[in-house]
Parts: C-alpha cells; sequence; structure tokens
C-alpha cells in the first residue's frame, strides 16, 4: 500500500498564564491509502490538538506532514483550500458544525460548490446519490438539521465528508455521543465506505473497543506522547505500555473471554 500521510516529529507545546502543556512530544504516524489507523488516548493526550494542526487550525511548533506527497503545512490559501478537498473531517459534534436551521441539501450543496464537484444542475442529482449512499432518504433533502435526530446527523456529517471526493478521513470521536446500536450501524456504514472508496481513516476515540472494531492498526497517545503502536488486535491483547493498558483495563469485556 502507497503512503497517504506522513506525519514527523509534530510538536505543540500551548503556553497559557506562565503555564506550558505539552499537547504533541514529537508525533510521528503514518497512514497508507486505504487503511485505518485508529489513535487511542485518554483525556487531555493530545488528540484533538493532532486533529486540528492537520486540519490547519493551528500551526505546530515543529516538524512535518506530508500528504499525498505535498509538504502540508507550507499550504497557503486558494492552494490550502484546493487541497482540503482530499482531507475531510468528522467531529463528534455536528450540531455546533452546522447551521441547524440549514437544509440538508444546503450542508451538503456547499463543498461541491466550492470544490466544483457539480454544477447548478447535477447538484440536487449528487445531493440525492450523497444522501442515498448514507442510508437516508431523499427526502431528507429539506428537512433542516435540527430536525434530525443525532444518528441521522451523523450520517449527513459523513455525506458531506465525502463530498468532495476525500482520500482521507479524520474523525475525532465522531461516533462516541451515539447509543450502542447507531454506533455499530455508522461503523459499518464507514466501513463499507472505505471498500468501495479506496479511504483512509485517522479514527480517533477516547474508547478503545469503538476503535479495535474499526481499525487495522493502533497508535497509542499518553501526554502528548505516541507511546505504543502496532496491529490493532496485538494493541488490545498484548498492550504493551501502561497507557495503552489502562484504555484496554476500561473495556472489559475485551478482556473477559466469553463463557
Ligand atoms: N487552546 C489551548 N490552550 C491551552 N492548553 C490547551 C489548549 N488546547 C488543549 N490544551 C491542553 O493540551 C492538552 C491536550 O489537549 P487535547 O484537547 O489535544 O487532548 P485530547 O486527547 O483531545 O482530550 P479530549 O479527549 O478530552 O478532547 C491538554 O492538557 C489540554 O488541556
Amino acid at each position: 500500500m502507497s503512503e497517504l500521510l506522513t506525519i514527523d516529529g509534530l510538536s505543540k507545546t500551548y503556553s497559557t498564564t506562565g503555564r506550558h502543556v505539552a499537547a504533541l512530544d514529537n508525533v510521528s504516524l503514518r497512514i497508507a491509502a486505504g487503511e485505518t489507523l485508529g489513535l487511542v488516548g485518554a483525556s487531555g493526550s493530545g488528540k484533538s490538538t493532532l486533529s486540528r494542526v492537520l486540519l490547519r487550525l493551528i500551526e505546530p511548533d515543529s516538524g512535518s506532514i506530508r500528504f499525498e506527497g505535498e509538504d502540508w503545512l507550507s499550504l497557503r490559501g486558494a492552494e490550502l483550500r484546493r487541497r482540503r478537498a482530499r482531507m475531510q473531517m468528522v467531529f463528534q459534534d455536528t450540531l455546533a458544525a452546522f447551521n441547524p436551521l440549514a437544509s440538508v441539501a444546503s450542508v451538503l450543496g456547499d463543498p461541491l460548490r466550492i470544490h466544483g464537484i457539480a454544477n447548478s444542475k447535477q447538484r440536487l442529482t449528487e445531493i440525492i446519490t450523497l444522501l442515498e449512499r448514507v442510508g437516508l432518504p431523499a427526502a431528507f433533502a429539506s428537512r433542516p438539521v435540527y430536525t434530525l435526530s443525532g444518528g441521522q446527523r451523523q450520517r449527513v456529517a459523513i455525506a458531506r465528508a465525502i463530498a468532495p471526493r476525500p482520500s482521507l478521513l479524520v474523525l475525532d470521536e465522531a461516533v462516541s455521543a451515539l447509543d450502542v446500536t447507531i454506533r455499530g450501524r455508522i461503523l459499518e456504514l464507514l466501513v463499507a465506505l472505505q471498500r468501495e472508496r479506496g479511504l483512509a481513516y485517522l479514527f480517533i476515540s477516547h474508547d478503545l473497543a469503538v476503535v479495535r472494531a474499526i481499525a487495522h492498526r493502533i497508535a497509542v497517545m499518553d501526554a502528548g506522547q505516541i507511546v505504543e503502536e502496532g496491529p490493532a488486535a496485538d494493541v488490545v491483547t498484548v498492550p504493551r505500555s501502561e497507557a495503552a493498558r489502562r484504555l484496554v483495563a476500561a473495556v472489559p469485556r475485551l478482556v473477559t473471554e466469553p463463557d
């Protein structure tokens, strides 16, 4: 598999009122095309800081990111906007990410327009195709976002993320707020989309059980550092780091064999 994302030596320290927090401390990660890297860690370990750096919302103090062969941190302005189509995000809090009064059609139409995917005539057809692909009826196009359930909103968020035809989705606690049944269905949808489109995922969560269900490899973060990385089954069954052992212990069914 070819390398899609290469993160090398990424560091970021927040300094507020005389306190310094090393949120990212020399983080290096790799993701191949079409694979899922799970990133787990306790609250405050630096996961969201990494996703904010990838999104280019904050600049790291040092380190490099190569994405699709390009120096991701040096992209600016129009070129960054253009390349952003290829790396899309899905967050936990979709009500905050969307204007709740906006229709589903406008939420999905924006990326199509911005990235020049479909002209105004083709747009509604493309929106309906996207809705159907994520398991929502075409009639949802006219619904305001606030009328959708959490699971339905997360499907819209996934539809919006895949609309500009990315090669990588960064999913930051994307299923954490959903109840167990809905969460399972969204994970199934993500797996199906990955197979169809060769998408790669950086799947960020504090919940090792959820990450285990979807990731090929797992990286464990603790206090800004990657303390362990390996095939998903290995990290869950033979955790080497203290941080991974704590996360495994927090999921009793992973360590207890069924009767
Ligand atoms: N803007 C900021 N200013 C100062 N400190 C910050 C800022 N953002 C994050 N931090 C600190 O950096 C560390 C890493 O935070 P981050 O949000 O990246 O962790 P996380 O693993 O995503 O946690 P959670 O799962 O709770 O969201 C924490 O100690 C946090 O308090």
